[in-house]
């Protein structure tokens, strides 16, 4: 028995196979990402078992599309396993709940048309996430496929931070904050809770990866996150602007461009890639940082830069700060930024230990505070994965129990 879970993108379907042992959903044996499903790309599947490291292009099929090619890869991946496991559940990572799916569903063709609505709020994620869904309900008829959503764990953020000061009218319409990277959230919180009882406390976690986002939490529930109403707000990002005064947008307006350039512009043109003019890949503008490159450095200095100031004003939030957790690729392997960003906000008391720092590269949930540190600081690689497969056992297990319970 085991849960797949997949987080579907526009060019690429991420994967993660967890077993289910007496309910409980085990870390995954199998995870892998499939690249190249943009339209008239050439998938190939990379993908871990049992610690080794496998990579193949995927032959194309006459008259197949891509997609259909990855999932029968995938499945006959799965199947080739020593033991396959059978699948009871795929999970999906889908980026927009709304506000009306505030936990984990079961998808039936009218949850799909419900969540199609959000299509434009999350132009990058939320449509490739549905035809993910899809194209697994006609691959696996037999199989429920459940949507996790990244919403979800900011369900309960009070008025004052969801809401815009904007007209109430516009608020009815649905035109607030909900947040995002709330799988990777629940998970990061799950193993500080577990790791340290400062995890009760008041938390901002980092997710610093393409997307990147802060949540502030308190006592393990969302209370202030700096992602809005679509995923382009708050930090700056691998390819989008994060927060951005809108009267920039009134100018574009005003200078004639179209919907669709300044979607193309705030989404995939800006962030690190559009002010390094090189790329939005972090490791590889650390690399030109090194070797001269003012761009670079000054890209790698405003990403730095925002996150000590969205830090500042979660912790301001929160009345102060227990715990800092940094996840996501760019949080969980840039040594340097972590340090950088802990040496100025040196100010709230925290110290981080230059040595753990270093150290924190391949382990579970790692420390980085130095002993006289009032504030603790952990490294926690994520797993949003684990989340989704975690919510579709629950969530399975709800239904046969009642199933059960109706049964004649
Ligand atoms: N060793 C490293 N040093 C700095 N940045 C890194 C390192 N490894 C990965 N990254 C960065 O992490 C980012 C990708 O984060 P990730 O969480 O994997 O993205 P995604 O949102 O696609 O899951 C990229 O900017 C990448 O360069
Ligand atoms: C919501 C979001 O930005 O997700 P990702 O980091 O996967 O792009
Ligand atoms: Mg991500």
């Amino acid at each position: 028995m085991a849960i797949l879970a997949v987080n579907a993108g526009s060019s690429s379907l991420k994967f993660s196979l967890h077993p289910l042992l007496g309910g409980q959903v085990q870390p995954h044996v199998l995870s892998g990402n499939i690249q190249g499903l943009e339209p008239g790309g050439s998938p190939e599947m990379g993908w871990q078992y049992r610690g080794a490291k496998h990579h193949r292009a995927l032959a194309a099929h006459e008259g197949a599309s891509v997609f259909a090619v990855a999932l029968d890869s995938l499945r006959e991946l799965i199947q080739g396993l020593d033991g396959a496991p059978a699948i009871d559940a795929v999970a999906h990572r889908v980026v927009h709940g709304g506000g009306e799916f505030t936990a984990s569903v079961c998808v039936t063709e009218e949850v799909l048309s419900r969540l199609a609505r959000f299509n434009s709020l999350a132009p990058l994620h939320q449509p490739h996430n549905l035809e993910g869904i899809r194209r697994f309900r006609t691959a696996m008829p037999q199989v429920p496929q459940i949507a996790c959503f990244d919403t979800a764990f900011h369900a309960a953020m009070p008025e004052v931070d969801y809401a815009f000061a904007l007209p109430r009218e516009l608020r009815a319409q649905g035109v607030r904050r909900y947040g995002f990277h709330g799988l990777s959230y629940q998970y990061i919180m799950s193993v500080l809770q577990e790791k340290t009882l400062r995890g009760r406390g008041r938390v901002v976690m980092a997710h610093l990866g393409n997307g990147a986002s802060l949540c502030a939490a308190q006592d393990g529930t969302s209370v202030a996150t700096t992602m809005g109403f679509s995923a382009l707000d708050g930090l700056m990002m691998g390819t989008r602007s994060g927060s951005l005064d809108a009267g920039v947008l009134l100018y574009l307006l005003e200078q004639g461009w179209t919907h669709a350039q300044i979607e193309r512009l705030l989404y995939k043109q800006s962030g690190l890639l559009g002010v390094s003019g090189i790329s939005a890949d972090m490791r590889r503008l650390r690399e030109e940082a090194a070797e001269g490159s003012a761009d670079a450095q000054c890209a790698i200095a405003q990403f730095t830069h925002r996150v000590v100031r969205e830090t500042g004003a979660l912790t301001a939030c929160l009345g102060g700060l227990d715990l800092l957790a940094f996840s996501g690729g760019i949080g969980e392997n840039d040594v340097l930024l972590r340090q950088q960003v802990c040496e100025r906000l040196a100010w709230t008391g925290l110290h981080i230990d230059a040595q753990r720092n270093r150290a924190a590269d391949g382990k579970q949930a790692w420390a980085i505070h130095a002993p006289d540190s009032r504030i603790e600081i952990w490294v926690v690689p994520t797993d949003e994965g684990r989340v989704a497969a975690r919510e579709a056992a629950a969530l399975l297990e709800s239904t046969q129990a009642l199933q059960q319970a109706c049964a004649p």
